[in-house]
């Protein structure tokens, strides 16, 4: 898959090393920032990549902040965008079973690196069921274009 990737300085450091493990797995990464520890402001990388998402530029996007709300808050403004805040796995399966979320939010104050990676792991491979969680989805952007005029 090809998957963009962000975070603001609190989630900077595990970006680094999501990055490299979705180059383990065989992934292709954009990452698009931050590329180090000075205070950068969040919706500048959650808009980035949940445009890329949005555009089908990326298959998947993964944003970190330090609590992963942030990024979660932004994300979503973007018509397309499912992001799913999930600093366990449980919650990261579900997001995808149910709600098909191509963006996953991670707080990186929140969770250590194997948690991460364990969260990334499942979310990357869990299937979307359809079926009736097709028909939410698609209520989702209904309503929301409805609302836009
Ligand atoms: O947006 C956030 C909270 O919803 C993120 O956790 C940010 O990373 C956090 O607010 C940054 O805080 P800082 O005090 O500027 O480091």
């Amino acid at each position: 898959m090809k998957i963009m990737i962000g975070a603001d300085h609190a989630g900077f450091e595990l970006k680094e090393k999501v990055a490299q493990h979705l180059h383990r797995l065989g992934h292709e990464v954009v990452d698009v920032g931050t590329h180090g520890k000075s205070s950068v402001d969040y919706p500048i990388y959650a808009f980035q990549v949940a445009e890329g998402v949005a555009k089908a530029t990326s298959d998947r996007g993964i944003l970190i902040c330090g609590s992963g709300i942030g990024m979660c808050i932004t994300a979503n403004r973007v018509p397309g965008v499912r992001a799913a805040l999930t600093n366990e796995p449980y919650a990261a399966k579900m997001s995808r079973r149910h709600n098909d979320s191509n963006v996953l939010c991670l707080g990186g104050r929140f969770i250590g690196e194997d948690l991460a990676m364990a969260i990334i792991d499942v979310w990357l491979t869990e299937p979307f069921e359809g079926d009736r969680h097709a028909r939410r989805i698609a209520m989702i952007d209904t309503l929301t274009q409805n609302r836009n005029g």
